[in-house]
């Protein structure tokens, strides 16, 4: 039977299809080479003593449905990185999250912090249009993607100098993330076949992420008390959407997340 996934990947392998036909591969290499250098998300999500903080722009779900109008996604994106996020994560799915490619554009233009391309990416087609729209990190989901296309694409991301975020599940995802090269993995709460979430995914899957490796927690933090639950639980960030999209006031939110995650108390635990 198809998974949600399935269906998500199907459409945007249609639309894909599209663009690909609209804006040959050679016009989005040109397009990347006037680019400047991708930003080093690296460094910017693991710091010494703190969670650092992802915060995401998402219209809707396939879980929650619509979530936020966001009429302009760099003045959130902005509010964002003036509350403290080190990276800014854009939808650009269509179908399922209402998201696009001009939101990239938007948000690029507008913040200084690294950008991350949050889509289903199965093609280096896709890897190419990220670099081309500014992105610094590509996201690319273990469970939908074969181990040698995962290995290619994961090379294909970082020769054209950005980061691959690697999102698994569970721990033989994890080494098939290492196997292919992954430097930051992303522990998503949410199981994309039923699109629950829980929470204590992130403790059982992290032990077996290599220490050198980003370990970022992604999905279901509600507020300050989620991100220092998965800072004790060995995350070096957090990657939060709906509670940021839904608030009257992110920028304060994403402040309120940034303060936990450098918690004094946390300081103990993370040694
Ligand atoms: O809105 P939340 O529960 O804070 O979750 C954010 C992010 O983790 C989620 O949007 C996400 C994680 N992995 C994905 C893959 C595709 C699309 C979306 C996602």
């Amino acid at each position: 039977m198809a998974t949600v996934l399935d269906e998500i990947v199907a459409g945007v392998r249609e639309d894909l299809a599209v663009r690909e036909a609209a804006t040959p591969l050679a016009v989005l290499k040109e397009q990347s080479a006037r680019r400047a250098s991708a930003l080093d998300a690296v460094a910017r999500l693991k710091v010494p003593d703190a969670v650092t903080v992802i915060a995401e722009v998402k219209r809707s779900s396939p879980s929650k449905g619509e979530l936020a109008t966001i009429s302009d996604p760099a003045a959130l994106a902005a509010e964002y990185e003036k509350g403290g996020a080190s990276v800014i994560s854009v939808l650009t799915e269509e179908r399922r999250f209402r998201g696009s490619l001009a939101d990239l554009d938007a948000v690029r233009a507008r913040v200084d912090i690294p950008v991350l391309r949050k889509d289903f990416v199965v093609t280096p087609y896709q890897v190419w249009e990220a670099r081309a729209h500014g992105a610094d990190l590509v996201l690319l989901i273990v469970a939908a993607l074969e181990q040698t296309v995962l290995e290619s694409l994961v090379d294909r991301v970082h020769s054209l100098g950005m980061t691959a975020l690697v999102e698994v599940h569970d721990t033989e995802e994890v080494a098939r993330a290492v196997d292919a090269g992954a430097r930051v993995i992303g522990v998503n709460a949410r199981n994309l076949k039923t699109l629950d979430v829980d929470r204590t995914t992130f403790s059982r899957v992290a032990p077996a992420i290599p220490s050198d490796v980003v370990k970022i927690a992604e999905s279901g933090v509600r507020g300050p008390h989620d991100v220092m639950d998965f800072a004790r639980a060995g995350a070096d960030a957090v990657l939060v959407g709906e509670a940021l999209v839904t608030d009257d006031a992110p920028r304060q939110s994403v402040a309120d997340l940034v303060a936990a995650g450098a918690h004094p108390s946390l300081r103990a635990v993370r040694q």
